[in-house]
């Protein structure tokens, strides 16, 4: 199916949004009047524009306040039209937006409505465009699909058809379903958007909270199931209001937009099918690229947490630190991607590697969802693999147990089996550290390429700012997106010092976090120290009794539980620039990340990076 964006989705003026909406490979745009007026281009320039960049003009809109108005309001509304048909013609675009009234002195009466709309019809006809009526959630009169269907029906004129918009149906919690008794011919765009289920009046939280569909918790598959059962066959188009895309980097909302649009299509079968989402088994390795300077700092942290050093590469001056099933890998390398990643961010993870059941597979599904490949010189007699970029501009790799892919440890690396360890038995979960901006761009990146979940958002309260976080968890793959508008959080302080997005901290988890606690002792781990308020606040919240109390002061170990089971957060002092480590115990079916304790762990943190000789307190 042909897909369209609205220019009013993305930021910048009409060229650079053009340009945006044509690198992102949609077929066509909805020319939003207001970006037409703003510009000073002539119709015709605009309408050679778009058709330079291979685009279509799919609409022209809104047309507002049309149906039902008494005289002198009425003629008025005709002349207005006419001139907007006319200037239709110069764009060359041949279907109008009409949206359900909001006027004061608008009449109701779905007779006199289909009335005007039959007329309209003529008068369109006359300049051989058509006209689509779209039902506002919050219009006078109009404010359901089934009544505007109904004055499109008793209008009866082959020029006046339906608009359906996925955000008025469902923010009003219509059923998608009664959208299946319509006839497909009858509509004539659909427009889709999704949204946070937040509640708040209908018309502010369509202006400036709408998003790419799979970014809220609209139900949108039902809705576009429900449309492509009529038959209708026409584009499938992006109205999204939204303050953040409005101030955005236009090409990266054009292509989570059209990333969305693909994976939509694809959930709902309206497109031959993409390999299907990877369930992604473990994370195999992570990667820092660092400095032969700065490594072995790195390495007394990895040491200190229960890593032994392992191997190395065969050829490149790699070294494989193993715990439990846990492969670290520490990059030293002065040329190629590693370096430049150092370059970039400082010491950084720069690779994390996925174990899926077809990493070929996975990496097509990838592509298809415009992931960025990453290619890189395949080194004879070493294994190539498949890799996307990732946030930040980090890489992803995607490794299987079925192919030659499996032998990664014995083919590209002198390994030997891990030391005795201190219990840690992989990765539980990455933080990845953004830009407020960026974070609903990642998720949905996971979320489409990797079928991941979404929890539901949560705020932390760091004591500089909130910071966002969303937690998302494809199979064995649990990533936390921190989104940060504060600069002086410990994550907008990140950002800063590492030049942009990346991993923040990695989360090892424990099967005994008080035995690998104890183990630690001996590495010279140095454990964030958590205060006693922390501890009495827990003891109260949860009931717990003093022996257990106890033990979680004397290891610093923070605590939670929900209705499944428990869960053990043990974590290391940050590093200068804001890095750390956590381990981490989950306990029955625990599915959080301890964001109730994170305000008093962001607090502690702060703490132990004030320069020496600063109160502690
Ligand atoms: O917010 C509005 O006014 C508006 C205008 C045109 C649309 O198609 C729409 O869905 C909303
Ligand atoms: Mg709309």
């Amino acid at each position: 199916m042909r897909t369209s964006i609205a220019t009013v989705t993305l930021s910048g003026t009409l060229p650079t949004k053009l340009a945006a909406i044509a690198a992102a490979g949609f077929d066509g745009i909805e020319i939003f009047e207001q970006d037409f007026l703003a510009s000073d281009f002539t119709p015709e320039e605009v309408g050679r524009m778009v058709r330079d960049h291979g685009l279509e003009i799919t609409l022209f809109q809104p047309f507002r306040d049309f149906e039902a108005l008494p005289e002198p309001h009425r003629a008025r509304a005709f002349a207005r039209a006419e001139r907007k048909f006319e200037l239709m013609n110069q764009l060359g675009t041949d279907l109008m937006l009409v949206c359900s009234s909001v006027h004061p002195q608008a009449q109701g009466g779905i007779d006199r409505m289909a009335q005007d709309f039959s007329d309209l019809g003529d008068l369109a006809e006359r300049h051989g465009v058509r006209v689509g009526y779209e039902a506002l959630c919050w219009g006078r009169h109009v404010f359901d699909h089934r009544d505007a269907w109904e004055v499109v029906r008793r209008a009866d004129h082959p020029r006046i058809g339906l608009i359906l918009d996925s955000f008025h149906t469902l923010s009003r919690g219509l059923d998608p379903e009664t959208i299946r008794a319509i006839p497909g011919d009858r509509i004539f765009f659909v427009q889709l958007a999704d949204a946070p289920a937040i509640p708040m009046d209908l018309l502010y939280w369509s202006r400036h909270f709408r998003n790419m569909p799979g970014e809220g918790d609209l139900d949108v598959a039902a809705f576009l199931r429900a449309v492509l059962a009529t038959g209708y066959d026409g584009p499938l188009s992006l109205e999204i209001f939204n303050d953040q895309f409005r101030a955005g980097l236009p090409r990266m909302v054009a292509q989570d937009g059209h990333r969305s649009l693909i994976a939509l299509m694809d959930q709902v079968g309206a497109t031959p099918p993409l390999p299907p989402p990877a369930p992604v088994e473990r994370v195999e390795f992570i990667e820092f690229a660092t400095s032969p300077d700065e490594a072995p700092a790195l390495e007394g942290l990895l040491t200190s947490i229960g890593f032994d050093r392992a191997g190395r590469h065969v050829t490149k001056p790699v070294s494989l630190w193993r715990q439990g099933a846990m492969n670290v890998l520490v990059n030293t390398d002065a040329t190629g991607f590693a370096h430049s990643s150092f370059v970039a961010h400082g010491t950084t993870v720069s690779e994390i590697a996925l174990m899926v059941p077809d990493a070929r597979s996975a990496h097509a599904r990838a592509t298809a969802l415009l992931a960025q490949p990453h290619e890189q010189p395949a080194t004879p007699g070493q294994l190539s693999i498949p890799a996307i970029r990732g946030v930040g501009g980090s890489v992803i790799r995607l490794l299987d147990g079925a192919s030659d892919l499996s032998r990664i440890w014995e083919v590209d690396f002198r390994a030997d089996p891990p030391g005795a360890g201190a219990g840690i038995t992989g990765i539980d979960h990455l933080g990845q550290t953004m830009a407020y901006d960026e974070m609903l761009s990642w998720s949905l990146f996971y979320t489409a390429i990797f079928a991941g979940e979404k929890a539901p958002m949560v705020d932390v309260a760091d004591p500089d700012g909130l910071v966002r976080s969303q937690a998302i968890r494809a199979g064995g793959l649990r990533v936390t997106l921190n989104g940060a508008e504060a600069r002086h959080t410990l994550a907008g302080r990140f950002i800063e010092d590492s030049f942009g997005a990346s991993v923040q901290h990695v989360a090892f988890a424990s099967d005994d976090i008080f035995a690998t606690a104890r183990a630690l002792e001996g590495r010279g781990f140095r454990p964030l120290r958590i205060g006693a308020n922390y501890y009495r606040d827990a003891q109260a919240r949860f009931g717990l009794d003093d022996a257990l109390t106890a033990r979680l002061q004397a290891a610093n170990v923070m605590y939670d539980e929900d209705a499944e089971g428990r869960f053990f957060q043990l974590y290391s002092e940050p590093r200068a620039d804001g890095f750390f480590f956590e381990i981490v115990q989950r306990q029955g079916g625990y599915a959080g990340y301890g964001a109730p304790n994170a305000p008093f762990r962001i607090a502690a943190q702060k703490r132990a990076a004030r320069p020496a000789g600063m109160p502690r307190r």
